[in-house]
C-alpha cells in the first residue's frame, strides 16, 4: 500500500474548504457549548458595536442641532454603558477561545499521535520523520493560531459589517447599494484569489516539512556526516531546501498580503462614494447631516472589519492548508487490520509460514513461495548473505508487514487473527538497532514491559536476579539508574543491544528473535547472553539471525536464507557437514 503522504495529497481530489471545516469540528464537537457561548458573546458585541453611530447621527440631529446639551449627556451616559458591555463580551470570547484553541491543539496532537501509532512499518518507511514532526507541531499551532485568534474576530467581523450593510440600505437604499458595490467587487476578487492562495500555504507548510526532514536527517547522521567530511554535501542539500522553503514563504506571503492593498482601495473608494453622492443627497434635502455622519460610521464600520477580514482570511487559509495535512495523516488507514473471526488451523506449529510471498511497496519481490515451521522451545538460526531476507522473514513473524500472498500461523491461528497487543506478548523482537528513549536504563528496559511498572524496587530486583540478568546490569556504572540520553547516543550500540536483550527477556514471549543482536557485544557478555537464554523457559522458541558461526552452533536448526528462498539445514552439524560435501547450501 504507498503511505507517501506528499504523493498521496498530490493524487487525492481536492477537498472543498467547507467538507474540511466540517470533518474539523466532528473533531471538536466536545467544545461545541464552548463555542456557542464565545458566538453569542461575539454577536451581542457586533450590535452593540452597531447601534453606537445610530445614536450618535440622532443625537446629533436631535440635541447638538437643537442645542439641546442635557439630552446630550443622557445619550452619552448610554453610550458609555455600551462600550463597556461591548468590553465583558469581548473579553468573554478571547478568554473562551483561547482555550478551545489550546484544547484543540491537545486534541489533534494527539489524534495525530495515536493514529501514527497505529500505522504499519510501512508507513514510517516511506514518510520523512522531520515531515511528520512538522505536521504534528507546526501545522496543529496553525490551526490553533487561527482558531485562538481569529475564528471569533472573523464571525464577529462579519456580524459587524452585515449589520453595518443592513444600516446602511436601511436608512438610505440607494446610497447603500452605491456604498456596497465595492464590497461586490471584493468579494468577487477574494473568490477567484482563494484557491491560488491556499495552494501557495500548502506549498509553503509542504516546504517548511522538507527542511525539517532535511535537519531531521543530518542530526540523526551528524557522526557519519563528521567522519566522512560530507558537510558540504549535507550544506548544499540544506540550502537547497532552505532557499525552496525561502521561495515557497515568499510565495505565500504575497498571496497571503495581496488582499489588503485591494480592500484598502476599495473601502477609500466607498467612502468616497458616501461623501460625495450624500453631499449631493443633503443638497436636494433628501439627506441630513446627522445621518451623513453616521453613514459615514456604517460605512466604516463595514469597510473597515472588511480589511480586517483580509487577513483574517489568509490565516484561515494557512490554517485550512495545516488542516489538509493533519487530516492526511488522520484519513490513513493501516492495511495490518485485526480480522475479527480468529479461524483455528490445523498446525501444531508455534510458528508457520504457508506458501508465503513478499515484496515491498512498490519493490521486486523479496521472498517466493516460503514454507517452514517453528516448534516450541527449539531454537533456529536465520543465516545467510545480506540482503538475502532474513530480517525480512523475521519482521513476518513479528508482523511488522503483512505478505504479499500465503498466511503466517502463531499458535494455531492466523497471526492476523491477534490484537497488536496479543501478538507482542507472543513475539519479543530485537532489532539490529534497538530503539531507546531518553530517561534511565530501567525506564527502557520496563517499555512495553506494564506487567512490571508497579512493583517496588526490591521486587523487581528479584524479578531481574531469578532470570539472571543481574549480571548484565554491570555493563552500566550506575545499572538501572543509568541514565539514557536522547535516542540511546550516549550509550554504545553493544549496551543498546543488552537493554533490548532484557527487555525482551522481562516479557517471557512465546517466540524470541534476536536479529544480529550479539553483534556489538564482547565475548563475556555474550557468554552471559547465552546463559540467560538457558535460563529462559524451555517452551521459549529462538530464531537468531546472525553472520558468526559461534552464534548458531546450538540452534536446533539451521535455515539458510537466499535469493528469496528459504532453505532448511538441519543443525548445525548437519549444515557443516553438507557444507564439507561441497553441497551448495546458500
Ligand atoms: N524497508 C524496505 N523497503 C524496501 N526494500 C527493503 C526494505 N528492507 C529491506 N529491503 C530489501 O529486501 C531485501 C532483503 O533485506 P533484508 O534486510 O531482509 O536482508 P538480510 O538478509 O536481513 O540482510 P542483512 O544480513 O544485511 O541484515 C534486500 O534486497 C533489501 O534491499
Amino acid at each position: 500500500m504507498n503511505y507517501r503522504l506528499n504523493e498521496l495529497f498530490d493524487q487525492k481530489k481536492k477537498e472543498s474548504t467547507l467538507a474540511g471545516l466540517k470533518k474539523l469540528f466532528r473533531l471538536i464537537a466536545h467544545e461545541k457549548r464552548n463555542l456557542i457561548v464565545a458566538f453569542i458573546a461575539i454577536l451581542v458585541n457586533a450590535a452593540l458595536n452597531l447601534v453606537g453611530p445610530l445614536l450618535i447621527g440622532y443625537a446629533i440631529d436631535h440635541y447638538v442641532v437643537t442645542k439641546l446639551y442635557h439630552g446630550l449627556l443622557v445619550f452619552s451616559g448610554i453610550l458609555l454603558t455600551m462600550y463597556l458591555a461591548a468590553l465583558v463580551t469581548s473579553y468573554l470570547q478571547t478568554k473562551l477561545m483561547g482555550s478551545v484553541g489550546q484544547r484543540m491543539l491537545f486534541t489533534l496532537r494527539n489524534a495525530i499521535f495515536t493514529k501514527l501509532q497505529q500505522l504499519p512499518v510501512a508507513f514510517f518507511n516511506q514518510n520523512k520523520t522531520g515531515d511528520l514532526i512538522s505536521r504534528v507541531n507546526n501545522d496543529t499551532d496553525k490551526l490553533n493560531q487561527f482558531f485562538s485568534q481569529s475564528l471569533m474576530q472573523f464571525i464577529g467581523s462579519i456580524a459587524t459589517m452585515m449589520g453595518s450593510g443592513i444600516f446602511l440600505l436601511i436608512i438610505n437604499y440607494k446610497l447603500g447599494a452605491a456604498t456596497l458595490v465595492p464590497a461586490l467587487l471584493i468579494l468577487i476578487f477574494t473568490w477567484g484569489i482563494s484557491p491560488w492562495v491556499k495552494r501557495k500555504n500548502a506549498a509553503s507548510l509542504r516546504s517548511s516539512g522538507s527542511m525539517s526532514a532535511e535537519i531531521q536527517e543530518s542530526l540523526n547522521n551528524f557522526k557519519v556526516i563528521i567522519a566522512f567530511n560530507r558537510r558540504d554535501y549535507f550544506k548544499k542539500r540544506f540550502s537547497e531546501s532552505n532557499t525552496e522553503n525561502y521561495r515557497a514563504s515568499i510565495g505565500a506571503g504575497l498571496a497571503n498580503t495581496i488582499f489588503l492593498p485591494v480592500y484598502g482601495f476599495f473601502s477609500s473608494l466607498a467612502q468616497l462614494v458616501v461623501l460625495a453622492y450624500g453631499l449631493y443627497l443633503i443638497s436636494v434635502g433628501e439627506f441630513s447631516i446627522g445621518l451623513l455622519v453616521s453613514y459615514l460610521a456604517y460605512a466604516t464600520n463595514f469597510y473597515n472589519p472588511l480589511r480586517q477580514l483580509a487577513s483574517l482570511w489568509s490565516s484561515f487559509q494557512v490554517a485550512m492548508a495545516g488542516w489538509d495535512r493533519i487530516s492526511q495523516i488522520l484519513d490513513l488507514e493501516t492495511d495490518l487490520v485485526t480480522e475479527s473471526s480468529p479461524k483455528e488451523t490445523s498446525s501444531k506449529s508455534l510458528v508457520e509460514f504457508k506458501d508465503i510471498h513478499f515484496a515491498y511497496p512498490g519493490g521486486k519481490e523479496i521472498l517466493h513461495h516460503v514454507n517452514f515451521k517453528l516448534v516450541r522451545g527449539k531454537t533456529y538460526a536465520l543465516v545467510g548473505p545480506t540482503g538475502g531476507g532474513k530480517t525480512t522473514t523475521a519482521s513476518l513473524m513479528a508482523r511488522l508487514y503483512d505478505p504479499t500472498q500465503g498466511t503466517v500461523v502463531l499458535d494455531g491461528r492466523n497471526i492476523k487473527s491477534y490484537t497488536p497487543k496479543e501478538r507482542s506478548q507472543k513475539i519479543g523482537f530485537i532489532l539490529q538497532e534497538p530503539f531507546l528513549f531518553t530517561g534511565t536504563v530501567k525506564d527502557n528496559i520496563l517499555y512495553g514491559n506494564d506487567a512490571y511498572l508497579d512493583y517496588s524496587p526490591e521486587h523487581l530486583a528479584t524479578v531481574i536476579h531469578d532470570k539472571g540478568l543481574e549480571e548484565l546490569l554491570k555493563v552500566f556504572d550506575d545499572g538501572l539508574e543509568t541514565p539514557v540520553l536522547s535516542a540511546g547516543n550516549g550509550i554504545s550500540l553493544g549496551q543498546r543491544q543488552v537493554i533490548a536483550f532484557i527487555r525482551a527477556v522481562l516479557r517471557n514471549p512465546d517466540v524470541l528473535i534476536l536479529d544480529e543482536a550479539t553483534a556489538n557485544i564482547d565475548t563475556v557478555t555474550e557468554q552471559l547472553l547465552d546463559k540467560i537464554i538457558k535460563k529462559l523457559p524451555s517452551q521459549t522458541t529462538l530464531v537468531i539471525i546472525a553472520h558468526r558461526l559461534n552464534t548458531i552452533e546450538n540452534a536446533d536448526e539451521i535455515f539458510f536464507i537466499n535469493d528469496g528462498e528459504v532453505i532448511p539445514a538441519g543443525s548445525f552439524d548437519e549444515a557443516v557437514s553438507k557444507l564439507m560435501e561441497g553441497k551448495r547450501v546458500s
